[in-house]
């Protein structure tokens, strides 16, 4: 071969990493044409397996193909500009090593699925075939709606056949080899377009327009819409302001066929822009806050530690104002140039917060979460790429947008669990992964809460963070009173109506009188409602997992938390056909109904997962209530913290000793957390706050530490235990769960790595076998393995490849092939 020029040049390959849980990059080779376009960071379209394409990402670039399998082609290149920065690889593969998960599962998680193209399968005719006599009737004509068409998606075809199935007919065509399928792909990303018009450069001038207007003398349509046109135009700036154009919509109240003719005759232009999905602010609406004299020091505090420290613990109790203070932080960084992420741990908090901080910041804040569109997703995603959003606020997943030049992130409410995601990989904590990208970024991180979580807490105690304290509420606010409501006593002095203590009824049927608000919490764990016969004690039980299932009264179904089956609930006992059916136990849906039952007139609203489905009921719920046209506000964790009404005077805490006594190390600290952070809803302005607690054990060590608003003491005596069973925060624990559809094939796996952990770290520890609290979930059998790892003391990386060497080796035996295990490091 003579051709020397075209062998020299290299095939270039690419490793791409796919949003599949594979361990690494798969190796692609650049179709020649695409060679010098392929960029690391951009977006590619690959076959995968038999009959799948995926979207990736180009993780590197070089000339080596890969030993074990040739490589495929790329198919498609979809961008010009990389989408993903070399500082998010960087981060995905971190994660992917800390929390024992694969790369293309952090890279998956971290690009809005409208970023990712969907594949659909299309039919086209084979251009080869010629074997017409074949065809039966049906099959020719569906051949020409194909040859018309060019092409048909299966469900184009379902609906020309009117049958939902047509599979059957597609393979029968394949197979004479009539029609050949392929995947056809589309990106699902669409940018909103608004159509434009503007006059002919021409015409751009005071007196040119004028002209004009006389030249159209007689056809009063088109002098009108050049009128309006003009007049919507400040006269001085004609030319600058027409280059932008005028939304077309303004002029569809006039003669739209004047408005053709006028484009036709070149009078007007008309374009299309591409334009935000977000609404804009105007500068003139802007607030400015200013600090109180104990904010302003807390501020000063905090920057003060940030010289010292990498990581300040901002420790203020609720209603001190840390809003305030972070959009204080947050205009000093920004001013400076670098970007700031704000970090909530759910969305029920954004509403009131961003509502707050549009006012100071304006179109510059970008928020990310996931009631938004997919659209609106990518639109923040990419402004944060193209630097439009220096600031974002967002969940837990706006981690892993494309930040180069971090200044400041905040975490705030840093001790809430929803940080850490559960389900599926990669099962990070957001809070977490925010300290180590903002130690890359040489950027500060606040972590703000009223009850820090102990963790953080031991970090300052320890000199690692630094720790602002505020221990003042703003304002006059003052922290709220305290009722706790011995239940037991109360039932026996039958002092009780509907599960609500006598005293609360009083207090409650005052507040309305008064026209002030109540907040009532209903911790979900435990205490949904099901159905039990009262005559042969029949509960309703979810045939796939083991827990009973929750009663929805509303709707009237019986639904599984856990796997999400659903039915209708029953009229009569399934099993001794009785009639007395009955709904045990409280949950936010039983006490509102109660509730409407006592005090037919006061207005009463809901919010926990059930009510807030929609995109934007979080938002009209916590409008309707802040409005004050509301009684009562009945909800789960949702409400239990960050939200700041003025008019909340009463807050009445169920149940609480189900918080207390729920079987894990932490269950105390979270207890703590959750009724100090309710409570902190009372009285948040000039009406002072009373708070009932009603529980079965009112001398509980617990409630005495909230009712002092003591967070120092009970960490200081809590911290003692943990430290006794050396647990967190003295160690780190990494849950290993196997899951499989027999109970003792997932028992012995289970045993199997327990063993093995116990041989190479020493019983101590290592925990289990155990059953999962809900043993059973999707018919699958859950069994756990706890290692506990003392912070400082092993080689954290080195422990970490033997269990996943170990998984690996257990997953190669026949009888365990099929168990999945399921590891989640730094388990909360
Ligand atoms: N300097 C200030 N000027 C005006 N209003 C303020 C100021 N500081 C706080 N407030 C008001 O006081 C209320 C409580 O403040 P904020 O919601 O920031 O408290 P927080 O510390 O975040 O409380 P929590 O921990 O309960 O969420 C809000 O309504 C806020 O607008
Ligand atoms: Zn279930």
């Amino acid at each position: 071969m003579q051709s020397g020029e075209l062998f020299n040049s290299e095939t270039i390959f690419t490793d791409v990493l796919l949003p599949v849980p594979i361990p690494q990059a798969f190796t692609y080779r650049a179709p020649r044409h695409l060679s010098e376009q392929v960029q690391v960071g951009s977006r590619v379209i690959v076959p995968f397996g038999k009959n799948r394409v995926l979207t990736g990402i180009i993780s590197k670039i070089h000339g080596t193909p890969p030993e074990k399998y040739k490589a495929k082609y790329i198919a498609e290149l979809m961008d010009d500009e990389p989408v993903v920065t070399p500082e998010q690889l960087w981060l995905f593969q971190w994660v992917a090593d800390y929390y024992m998960c694969h790369p293309g599962e952090v890279m998956n998680m971290a690009l809005p699925s409208g970023m990712k193209v969907n594949s659909e399968s299309r039919i086209q005719l084979n251009p080869d075939f010629e074997s017409e006599e074949l065809l039966e009737d049906f099959e020719k004509e569906i051949l020409k709606v194909v040859e018309e068409k060019e092409s048909l998606s299966y469900a184009d075809l379902s609906k020309y056949l009117e049958e939902s199935s047509v599979n059957k007919v597609i393979k029968k065509l394949i197979d004479k080899g009539a029609i050949l399928v392929y995947e056809e792909v589309k990106e699902r990303y669409s940018p909103k377009k608004v159509k434009k018009l503007r006059l002919a450069a021409k015409y751009a001038n005071q007196s040119a327009a004028l002209a004009l207007i006389d030249e159209l003398e007689g056809k009063t349509k088109q002098q009108e819409v050049i009128l309006k046109f003009i007049g919507l135009l400040p006269p001085d700036k004609i030319r600058e302001k027409n280059l932008h154009g005028l939304d077309k919509a303004f002029f569809k109240e006039l003669s739209a066929s004047s408005l053709k003719t006028l484009i036709k005759n070149e009078v007007l232009e008309e374009f299309e822009i591409t334009v935000s999905r977000f609404e804009k602010y105007d500068a003139d609406e802007m607030a400015t806050i200013t600090l109180t004299e104990p904010q302003q020091n807390a501020s000063d505090q905090i920057m003060e530690a940030f010289a010292e420290q990498q990581v300040v613990l901002f420790h203020g109790i609720t209603g001190s104002g840390k809003t305030e203070i972070y959009i204080d932080l947050i205009d000093k960084v920004l001013s400076s140039g670098s970007q700031v992420l704000l970090m909530l741990p759910e969305i029920a908090l954004t509403t009131q917060i961003v509502s707050r901080l549009q006012k100071v910041f304006g179109d510059k804040m970008g928020v990310y979460h996931s009631k938004f569109s997919d659209n609106e997703r990518v639109e923040v995603y990419m402004g944060v790429l193209k630097g439009n959003y220096q600031f974002v606020v967002g969940v837990r997943s706006s981690i892993l947008l494309p930040f180069t030049n971090l200044g400041l992130v905040i975490a705030d409410e840093e001790h809430e669990t929803s940080y850490k995601q559960f389900d599926p990989a990669p099962r990070y904590h957001a809070r977490d992964v925010a300290i180590m990208l903002a130690h890359r970024q040489h950027a500060k991180v606040l972590l703000g809460s009223a009850t820090p979580s102990f963790e953080s807490y031991w970090q300052a105690k320890n000199g690692k963070y630094g720790l602002v304290e505020l221990h003042q509420r703003f304002g006059k606010a003052t922290l709220p009173a305290f009722e706790v409501i011995d239940m037991k006593e109360e039932r026996k002095a039958e002092r009780v109506n509907k599960g609500f203590s006598q005293s609360f009824l009083e207090a409650l049927e005052a507040n309305i009188k008064r026209k002030e608000q109540t907040i009532i919490f209903q911790n979900r764990r435990g205490y949904a409602p099901y159905m039990n016969c009262e005559e042969c004690n029949w509960i309703g039980q979810c045939h796939q997992c083991a827990v009973s299932l929750t009663h929805h009264m509303y709707e009237n179904t019986l639904v599984c938390h856990y796997c999400g089956y659903k039915e209708t609930a029953p009229k009569v006992c399934p099993v001794c056909e009785s009639t007395k059916l009955k709904s045990v136990g409280v949950g936010t849906e039983k006490i509102e109904e109660d509730l409407q039952e006592l005090f037919p007139e006061a207005r009463i609203l809901r919010m926990d997962l059930d009510t807030t489905r929609s995109k934007n009921a979080y938002q009209n719920i916590i409008s309707e209530f802040a409005e004050g046209d509301v009684d009562i506000l009945v909800g789960t964790q949702m409400i239990s913290k960050g939200l700041d009404f003025d008019n909340v005077s009463l807050v009445a805490v169920f149940n609480a000793d189900k918080m207390i006594y729920f079987p894990d190390f932490r269950a105390a600290e979270r207890a703590f957390q959750m009724i100090t952070q309710v409570s902190g809803r009372a009285g948040r302005k000039e009406k002072p706050g009373t708070v009932f607690i009603q529980t079965g054990g009112p001398d509980h060590s617990v409630l005495k530490y909230v009712l002092e608003n003591d967070f120092i003491g009970f960490y200081d005596k809590e911290i003692h235990e943990r430290e006794g069973f050396n647990y967190p925060p003295f160690s780190r624990v990494i849950s290993i769960t196997t899951k499989h559809i027999m109970r003792n094939v997932s028992h012995q796996a289970a045993g199997k790595l327990a063993a093995v952990l116990k041989k190479y770290l020493g019983p101590q520890r290592v925990l289990g076998p155990e059953k999962a609290l809900v043993e059973r979930v999707r018919n699958q059998y859950l069994f756990e393995v706890w290692v506990k790892l003392e912070k400082d003391k092993l080689n954290m990386k080195a422990v970490k490849a033997y269990i996943a060497e170990q998984i690996t080796e257990i997953n190669t035996e026949k009888e365990f092939k099929s168990v999945r295990f399921v590891v989640n490091v730094d388990v909360v």
